[in-house]
């Protein structure tokens, strides 16, 4: 099997998977590789050195579960583990007890044993199978009720952990696999590794108390039923890695299947893949990859049992010689017949000991792989943390911003998305920001509210380095609305409430902020008010329009009496009426307090005191629109232009 599990070596693989497939999957070809590694070791010994790795990997993840299932639930673990051992001896003991019934019924039909010894042998053998199942229901239910723990701890330690991880880890590519398989896989893992771990265990208590067992009957049967089982060993290492290969390929594979499904059967994409036609295609993509996908699986798993089991023909075979062996050897007087149901036994045990020593590593290795992941989420430490000593915030915050000579490349890329930027808002002022798409009017304000930090220079809050307050003072102390603002599946009053928490239950100031947005008139008409569910999750959850939506983000944006207001393309989605009674109110809201808002419609760009011209990342133009209109740049042009369309004749 591949590799050991150490972080880097887990990044690779998981690169290294999800290049197998470079195609998002709606076009291109749709073949998996084979899943036969290149470098698949050639011979036994090759196998068997690198499964000692991997082994080696795998044991060394196993204490930090343990302490996390201990953690979970003392008892329970300690139950799990007394059961484990109890449960390895069980096959043994049961073997050992049927070969002295038998030797007692051989003696007593010879005539020279008594019956008496039979009922107690079968009385003892009564109890230990009672044992067993007691042992086995305790064991299941200290387990489940593990399972459940464990699930929740790890999903609450990822959500902790999540909300307070930077922006740039949800906007990174590479960084989506990670949270995903942290959230969605990881949690389930510690319990099935340590499962996999204690039958591991398990299985070796058995396969060596049988082993010790037989030494003592007859050397040689222990040594023939340790070796019978080697040809299938051998078909089961080489088979184990190709499978688990085939898993970390499919992977990918499976992800562009769901993506494909999700633009099928999401209510958001119903609309273009209607009109569009993309119906049919992408449910003939679907059904391409799936067949590809099945097609590799049954491969592998036909050829996987054929194979395995055509080896293990030569273990029966083996096996059934030796029985005869041992069943004439017994004819002879020199075995018992109580030994040769013991051998019996034993083979069979043995050898699915060895099917589950399998089976238990593979399991480990692979809960391990995931496990892996869990813990390079939680190693991700966020970037954009409060300072040692942070400042205190200035009382009041005035909203003097300035922008330093700030520079800014998105982690990972080469361009600057912001190039040398240098400007001054004084407290109370409106900004308007404009540029052609992508010219880093949204990163600006992502970078003020300190979702980033500047790559170079530095951006100052009533003369200080934002950098010097806590994020979340500072965050405090702004409002913002997003380009990309949320559409909680909540009740009107929820969805503005929670622009700020304290006043979540506040209906007058959650009224007041609706009607600053021009949301209450709608609020109001719906069946229940503010009381309203919206969107589709709720039964009789309200659809509302992209505007009106998007007065409600406003509205929750208003809730925050905050110094420094920020909004990206605020009436993008507004009608021509409600965005001017919008900057009507706005300036009357605006009032005293610092705002900076980004829109591509100049006719409320005009109204701002200030205007900001992007372009590529540079601050090319600034000054009112009367200034910028006599300079007669970039600005002058694009206004020109937007008004031309008004006035075409
Ligand atoms: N998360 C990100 N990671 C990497 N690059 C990004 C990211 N977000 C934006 N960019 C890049 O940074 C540049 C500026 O993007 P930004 O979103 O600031 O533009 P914008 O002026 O707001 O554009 P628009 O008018 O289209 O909203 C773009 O070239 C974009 O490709």
């Amino acid at each position: 099997m591949p590799g050991t599990g150490s972080t880097r070596g887990l990044r690779q693989r998981l690169r290294k998977a999800s290049s197998t497939v470079p195609d998002s999957g709606l076009t291109g070809p749709v073949d998996i590789p084979d899943p036969k590694p290149a470098d698949e070791p050639k011979d036994l010994r090759a196998r068997l050195r690198r499964m000692r790795d991997a082994a080696a990997g795998t044991v060394r993840g196993l204490p930090k579960v343990a302490k996390l299932t201990w953690q979970a639930s003392p008892v329970m673990t300690v139950l799990i583990l007394v059961s484990t051992v109890v449960g390895g001896l069980t096959p043994t003991v049961t073997a050992y007890i049927a070969k002295l019934l038998l030797d007692s019924v051989v003696a007593a039909v010879a005539g020279h044993g008594s019956t008496g010894t039979i009922v107690w042998i079968s009385v003892f053998q009564l109890g230990i199978l009672t044992f067993t199942a007691v042992s086995t229901a305790l064991t299941n239910v200290a387990q489940q009720l593990l399972q459940e723990r464990m699930t929740l701890t790890i999903r609450h330690q990822v959500m902790e952990h999540a909300s307070r991880l930077d922006l740039a880890f949800f906007e990174g590519s590479e960084s989506y696999d990670l949270l995903r398989q942290a959230s969605q896989e990881a949690p389930s893992r510690p319990v099935s590794m340590m499962t996999s771990a204690l039958s591991l265990v398990r299985t070796a208590i058995t396969f060596a108390s049988m082993i010790v067992l037989l030494v003592s009957v007859s050397p040689l049967l222990a040594a023939v039923v340790m070796v019978a089982p080697i040809p299938a060993f051998v078909s089961q290492s080489k088979y184990g890695a190709r499978a688990f290969m085939l898993a970390l390929f499919v992977s990918p594979i499976r992800r562009r299947m769901e993506y494909l499904s999700s633009l099928v059967t999401t209510d958001t994409y119903a609309k273009e893949t209607k009109v569009f036609g993309l119906g049919p295609y992408l449910v003939d993509r679907f059904r391409r990859l799936g067949q590809t996908y099945y097609a590799r699986e049954r491969e592998l798993t036909t050829t996987r049992n054929l194979v395995g089991t055509a080896w293990s023909m030569l273990s029966t075979v083996a096996g059934a010689g030796i029985a005869l062996y041992i069943a004439l050897e017994a004819v002879a007087g020199r075995l018992t017949i109580g030994d040769l149901a013991l051998y019996t036994s034993a083979a069979t045990a043995v050898q699915s000991s060895v099917q589950g020593l399998f089976t238990g590593f593979s399991g480990m290795y692979e809960n391990n792989l995931y496990l892996d992941t869990l813990y390079l989420f939680l190693a991700t430490k966020p970037t954009i943390t409060a300072p040692e000593k942070p400042r205190p915030m200035p009382r009041p915050v005035l909203g003097h911003v300035r922008f330093d000579e700030v520079s800014f490349s998105y982690p990972g890329s080469e361009e600057r998305a912001l190039d040398s930027v240098s400007f001054e808002i004084r407290p109370g002022e409106t900004v308007a920001v404009v540029g052609r798409n992508g010219a880093g009017k949204s990163t600006l304000i992502k970078l003020l509210c300190r979702l980033y930090d500047p790559t170079e220079g530095r951006i100052l809050l009533d003369g200080v380095d934002i950098r010097e307050f806590d994020p979340d003072e500072l965050r405090a102390c702004m409002s913002a609305m997003f380009q990309d603002y949320v559409t909680y599946q909540g009740t009107a009053a929820e969805n503005i409430g929670l622009g700020q928490l304290g006043a979540l239950e506040d209906r007058a100031r959650i009224e007041d902020s609706a009607r600053r947005a021009g949301a209450d008139e709608r609020i109001e008409r719906l069946p229940s008010g503010y009381d309203s569910p919206l969107g589709r999750w709720f039964d009789e959850g309200v659809s509302l329009s992209g505007g009106e939506w998007q007065k409600i983000a406003l509205a929750r944006a208003f809730m925050r009496d905050a110094p420094i207001l920020v909004l990206d393309e605020p009436t993008s989605a507004l009608d021509a009426q409600a965005e001017h009674d919008l900057f009507a109110r706005l300036r009357a809201l605006a009032h005293g307090r610092t705002t900076l808002y980004i829109s591509h419609r100049f006719s409320t760009v005009r109204q701002a005191e200030k205007i900001l011209l992007l372009d590529h990342g540079r601050l090319a133009e600034h000054g009112t629109h009367e200034e910028l209109m006599t300079l007669g740049g970039n600005y002058a042009e694009l206004f020109t232009l937007q008004a031309s369309a008004y006035l075409a004749d």
